[in-house]
């Protein structure tokens, strides 16, 4: 696997070996020794997997301490863009977001450390996203910005008219008036 840096330290884009023949293709999704050799130390508990139609927009996410949560983020079929923000009080790049397609074609990785908000939106008519977390899920710690907020400079590529969130989703503070629980 190749790892890719981004503009943030730390959040980095995967791109597995691809082995293809007659048959079809074979890559290794995740190797815990590779992954902890070129990227660093995880210790991932839960798999999760969404389906969601064009338009759909999740997050901007994270869960607060004690229980935060990084991730490895996929998309096995379908496009969507996926993005990072750093909510790190203190953080030179606070604020600031990575944004990256991932596609069943291209088979991209995403790895977003614990102090980021994470979500998504689905460019093409349906999407399956798989992801790998380090810590359970605590509904309680459940946190989230507002994955509309402009003033985050992200291009999410859907029409406002088109976007579809959950309401849980709609009511998420803007970066302005958020509190963040992250310490640099
Ligand atoms: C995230 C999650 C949700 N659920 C339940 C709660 C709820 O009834 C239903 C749907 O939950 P949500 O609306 O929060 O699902 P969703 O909006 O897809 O939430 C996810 O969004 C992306 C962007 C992330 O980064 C994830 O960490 C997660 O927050 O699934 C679990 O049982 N376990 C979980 O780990």
């Amino acid at each position: 696997m190749e790892v890719i840096k981004t503009d943030i330290e730390g959040v980095v884009i995967i791109e597995p070996r691809i082995f293809k023949d007659a048959r079809g293709y074979f890559f290794e999704s995740f190797s815990k020794r590779e992954f902890e050799e070129k990227v660093g130390h995880v210790e991932f508990v839960q798999d999760n997997e969404s389906m969601s139609s064009y338009g759909v927009m999740r997050g901007l996410h994270f869960q607060r301490p004690p229980y935060t949560q990084a991730k490895l983020v996929r998309c096995v079929k379908g496009k969507v863009l996926d993005v990072a923000v750093d909510i790190r009080k203190g953080s030179p790049t606070y604020g600031k977001h990575v944004a990256v397609e991932l596609t069943e074609d291209n088979h991209r990785q995403f790895f977003i450390p614990k102090g980021f908000a994470h979500g998504f939106a689905v460019l093409s008519e349906t999407a399956i996203f798989q992801y790998k977390c380090d810590e359970f899920y605590h509904p309680e710690a459940d946190g989230g910005i507002s994955i509309l907020d402009g003033s985050l400079g992200i291009d999410w590529r859907i029409p406002t008219a088109q976007a579809i969130l959950s309401e849980k989703d709609t009511k998420h503070p803007l970066l302005k008036d958020f509190d963040s629980p992250f310490n640099f």
